[in-house]
């Protein structure tokens, strides 16, 4: 296990980087160039622990794919060209792969075994255990098909009308990708638009995707066609850097080729809100995905409250948003959050348990938490819990308290952001 020792930065972050790919385009880049006819080059691949789970499946299931840094080349066959595999096929610590992937697995005519890492086995399944059973799926595990280790036996599916408690591109996208490979029409509807990644990339791949607000349908039968793919950066890891910039004093810094599809960008609607000085610069669209650059100065914020719609915008985001909380003047309410308690930790509890210990006036709500700021936080002993997005929120948080922090279990921010510490210490000028 690997810890980081970090104190209270001497001068402000300076200069520029350019954060890694975009670990949900990433995932459904392999993924979808697994399952298309012909080959699919991935440009800008993030090579995070996440991704290279779902590459390292796909291979299992007799799909050659090439990836060197972030470069990958995907020879798919089409959805048949996927045979059984003969291993297990572990998911690592990423949702994304098991939710997406057994989406494929329940149109596929052969047995497999899923299985994860401790996070992932604590993770819900049966939202998309439950609708691919209806589809037709034959899935076992444990709790009943609750939690990992699962198998399944795909086969003849049936298209699905699904009605989603949650709003979560994971569960979209998985019926979405039964449902190709299904008999008739699926739908798939949500009570808040999640990222649409998946709609944008399968129409790039040729198939013929129908929405309406927060609904989203496909007939079965459709086939996808390889291509070449450009990843944006990931606006989650850049989120990390915006908020240092704002936040540490005597600041300036550009973040470039960010990601900023609008089902992503709550936090740059939170950083609006809370007053935080920041461009948007060069808005180009790469690949069907809209990109920009972003320069970010230390900032006067305020609090605010940030719930409903908004949330599934920057769910992934809310670790570093408490951290930027902490700084501002008065409170802020982050409310409709529940799902933050089934991320890779309980992340409401990891949040409010170690920023606590760092000083800071945080307490933990049923579906958020309330952050009053205008903190000093002081340095502290924190643990990441092998949560990536914990990490690196204290890691930030680090570099504005007073004395020395460790945080503990640093190996863990390798899943979306493996370049994190050398990006840091870029901006603080102390590259080697
Ligand atoms: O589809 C995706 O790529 C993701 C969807 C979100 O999860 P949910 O679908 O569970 O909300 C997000 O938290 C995760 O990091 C990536
Ligand atoms: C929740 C996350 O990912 P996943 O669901 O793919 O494990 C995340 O990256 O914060």
């Amino acid at each position: 296990m690997s810890n980081k020792s970090l104190t209270c930065l001497q001068k402000g972050l300076k200069g520029s980087v350019q954060v890694p790919g975009d670990k949900s385009i990433s995932h459904r880049a392999v993924m979808f160039g697994a399952i298309a006819e012909g080959k699919t080059e991935i440009t800008g691949f993030l090579p995070g622990a996440d991704c290279l789970s779902t590459i390292a499946c796909f291979q299992k299931m007799g799909i050659d794919i090439l990836q060197k840094g972030d470069k990958v080349t995907v020879y798919g066959k089409g959805w048949s060209g996927l045979n059984e595999p003969s291993e297990i096929l572990d998911v690592g610590n990423s949702g994304t792969t098991t939710r997406l992937m057994l989406g494929i697995l329940a149109g596929r005519p052969f047995h497999s075994v899923v299985i994860g890492d401790e996070s992932i086995a604590r993770r819900p399944m049966s939202r998309v255990t439950e609708p691919l059973r209806q589809m037709g799926a034959e899935i076992d595990g444990r709790e009943d098909g609750t939690y990992t280790p699962l198998s399944i036996r795909g086969g003849e599916t049936k298209g699905i009308h699904w009605v989603s408690k949650v709003a979560s591109a994971q569960v979209k996208s998985c019926i979405l990708l039964a449902g190709l490979q299904s008999e008739g029409k699926t739908t798939v509807e949500e009570p808040s638009l999640s990222r649409d990644h998946t709609e944008r990339m399968l129409e790039a791949f040729g198939v013929e995707v129908t929405r309406d607000n927060m609904t989203v349908s496909v007939e079965g039968g459709q086939a996808l066609k390889g291509r070449s793919v450009f990843v944006p950066g990931d606006i989650s890891s850049a989120a990390f850097l915006l908020a240092a910039g704002a936040i540490v004093p005597d600041s300036e810094i550009t973040i470039e080729n960010v990601g900023v599809n609008p089902t992503r960008t709550g936090i740059v609607d939170v950083m609006k809100k809370m007053g935080v000085s920041f461009k948007e610069k060069n808005k180009r669209d790469v690949n069907g995905e809209p990109v920009a650059d972003f320069v970010v100065k230390t900032s006067n914020m305020q609090g605010t409250t940030i719930e409903g719609d908004l949330i599934p915008r920057l769910i992934d985001e809310i670790p570093i948003i408490a951290v930027m909380a902490s700084q501002a003047v008065g409170t802020t309410v982050i409310k409709d959050a529940e799902e933050l308690k089934v991320k890779e930790t309980n992340r409401i509890d990891t949040v409010v348990s170690q920023l606590k210990k760092m000083g800071a006036d945080i307490e933990a709500t049923p579906d958020g938490m309330i952050i009053r700021g205008s903190a000093q936080l002081q340095g502290a002993e924190l643990d990441s819990f092998g949560d990536h997005r914990i990490g690196m929120a204290m890691s930030i948080a680090a570099l504005i308290a007073k004395g020395e922090s460790t945080i503990l279990d640093t190996e863990a921010i390798n899943v979306s952001y493996p370049t994190f510490y050398e990006h840091i210490d870029k901006l603080r000028g102390t590259e080697n």
